[in-house]
């Protein structure tokens, strides 16, 4: 015999309600409502959600990307500057051989590599990020995501490229080096080739890791050749392919 069907039932999704506690309204009457206070938007509740959105638009717009390298540098290099030509040839280089180029997408040395990559008809990846100040991706970019917290597009940069190549930079440079090396250094990630591009610009930060940090023990004597410094891109290249090679 089959139960008595009950007047007053209510589902809301895979919740039954039955007698007092039935609901006066559906959650989506409750989801179309005007809602006066905005003030969650401003809630590190709400910016969990805006994170987690940031890591889903990412990783679906790069999980196929291929093959792919990071590429940093200065977005100061004015185009007319020897070391803008550099990250030209890196751009082009990278596209000669199949593999993406991943830039920051802004001025100075990331246009100078999206430009160089999609001249040459590759992947000039641009991961534009929101400054205090009005920040375009460069023309040369190809594929374009914004993001709004550093944190999520460093992830980017890590995940979705099997190389870095640092040309000459400030303080976002660095940054992002330095990112690379500890995650390398603390073995969060293995078989990264990471290639400085400017044996003069780059030479008084290696020695001064030899000169004070090997030497009062800050890192390891063997933490300096976490990267390899060279001085065209043609080198760079040939040299991460070699540690490919190497560890395949
Ligand atoms: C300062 C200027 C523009 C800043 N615009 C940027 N757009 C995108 N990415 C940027 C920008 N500035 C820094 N970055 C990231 O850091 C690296 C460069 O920093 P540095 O301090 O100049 O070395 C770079 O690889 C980006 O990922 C002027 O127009």
């Amino acid at each position: 015999m089959l139960p008595t069907p009950q007047p007053d039932a209510y589902r809301r999704g895979a919740v039954e309600f039955r007698g007092p506690g039935r609901p006066t309204e559906t959650s989506e009457t409750r989801l179309l409502a005007d809602q006066p206070d905005t003030s969650w938007l401003h809630t590190d509740t709400w910016r969990v959600l805006r994170i987690q959105s940031e890591f889903v638009e990412g990783f679906g717009a790069l999980a196929e990307l291929g093959p792919a390298v990071s590429v940093f540098g200065s977005a100061r290099t004015p185009a007319d500057d020897p070391s803008y030509a550099i990250g030209v040839d890196v751009g082009r280089e990278l596209a000669e051989r199949g593999l993406a180029a991943i830039t920051g997408g802004g001025p100075g040395q990331m246009e100078a590599v999206c430009r160089g990559a999609n001249e040459a008809g590759g992947i000039a990846c641009g991961l534009g990020i929101e400054l205090p100040h009005e920040q375009a991706l460069n023309p040369w970019v190809n594929l374009g995501i914004y993001f709004r917290y550093f944190f999520v597009r460093k992830t980017m940069f890590i995940k979705y490229a099997q190389a870095f190549i640092v040309l000459p930079g400030g303080f976002g440079t660095l940054d992002e080096l330095f990112e690379a090396v500890t995650l390398v250094q603390t073995r969060k990630i293995k078989s990264f080739p990471i290639v400085l591009i400017g044996t003069s610009f780059w030479s008084g930060l290696v020695e001064w890791i030899r000169e004070r940090l090997i030497a009062e023990g800050m890192v390891g004597e063997r933490d300096v050749d976490l990267f390899y410094v060279c001085d065209s891109a043609a080198e760079a290249i040939t040299w991460i392919e070699s540690k490919w090679t190497a560890t395949s």
